[in-house]
């Protein structure tokens, strides 16, 4: 299932829960973590349980928990084991160990994202990815990430590349959804689009948002474009044709095409 735009937003913020429900995001997602006060933690907590209940959003919800190592983690978990969302998001996970801990405290059929940022996440990159239970994608956060690692400032994300092609690989050989993190200037557009490109680029399925003005930019730039779209077809037209029964490898338009990228061309038409 797509996740091109996965939108945040605070729990605690009625009208913002209100709003997103008409919101065209792939997956809004209940913060109940660094968007929640400590001293709101219960009632956002209680306020995400009854909007799950209440429903309206789109296609797909989650809830973003706090740590298991936090006075909040467990009773979030524990909160949302009869609220019908699709996904649990875990902040800071850090070891195999917590994906499992997390998995058993899930209901069956609710999927977990683990968000990889801290420099631990990325040490312990693979045995995390490779954890299973109920870990169905893995989230980078930008913001935590940037902080711990004591980065600079850099237009382009120049010191976190490394971690971007890292998440993107573990992630797929996993069989994991990934989900580039935040771009926090709002008022950016250019700004935003051109890290929604650079998310795209590294192979990510879509982006983490903070507001609703991102949703349509990262649904765009996480879709395929018109020349993608009819590059497919051309690709499909080609191999359909007569002369290309039996073939492994054939010639569209000066370009070499081998089967691998017919299956590539017919996964993205699925998906439209
Ligand atoms: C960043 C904001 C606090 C800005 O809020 P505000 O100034 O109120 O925005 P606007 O006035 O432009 O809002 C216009 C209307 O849109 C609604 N709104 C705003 N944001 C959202 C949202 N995220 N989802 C749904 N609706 C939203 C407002 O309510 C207005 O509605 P109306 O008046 O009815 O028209 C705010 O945007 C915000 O809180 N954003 C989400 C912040 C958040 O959840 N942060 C935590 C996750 S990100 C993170 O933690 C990163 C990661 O962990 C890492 O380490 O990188
Ligand atoms: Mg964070």
């Amino acid at each position: 299932m797509r996740a091109r735009s996965v939108l945040y937003l605070p729990a605690s913020n009625e009208r913002a829960v209100q709003k997103a429900r008409g919101l065209a995001c792939d997956v809004a997602v209940l913060d109940l973590e660094d968007a929640v006060a400590p001293e709101m933690k219960a009632e956002a907590r209680a306020a995400a349980v009854a909007a799950a209940h209440e429903g309206g959003f789109g296609p797909r919800l989650g809830v973003r928990i706090n740590g298991l190592d936090t006075p909040w983690g467990a009773d979030d978990l524990a909160a949302l084991q009869d609220a019908p969302v699709d996904l649990i998001i875990a902040p800071k996970v850090e070891s195999a160990a917590m994906v499992r801990a997390l998995s058993e405290g899930m209901r069956p059929g609710v999927a977990l994202w683990a968000m990889i940022e801290t420099p631990r996440a990325l040490v312990d990159l693979r045995a995390i990815a490779e954890a299973g239970g109920a870990l169905t994608g893995l989230m980078l956060g930008v913001n935590d990430l940037a902080k711990d690692l004591k980065t600079g400032a850099s237009p382009d994300r120049e010191p976190l590349k490394p971690w971007l092609a890292a998440v993107v690989a573990h992630g797929r050989a996993n069989g994991l959804s990934v989900i580039d993190g935040v771009f926090n200037r709002i008022k950016d557009e250019a700004g935003f689009a051109a890290e929604c490109a650079q998310g795209k680029l590294y192979g990510f399925d879509g982006k983490s948002l903070i507001h609703p003005s991102q949703i349509e930019g990262a649904n765009a730039a996480f879709g395929p474009s018109a020349d993608e779209v009819e590059w497919a077809r051309k690709v499909v037209a080609a191999f359909a044709a007569p002369e290309a029964a039996g073939l492994g490898v054939i010639r569209v338009e000066g370009e070499m095409v081998e089967r691998l990228h017919l299956a590539q061309a017919q996964d993205l038409l699925a998906d439209l």
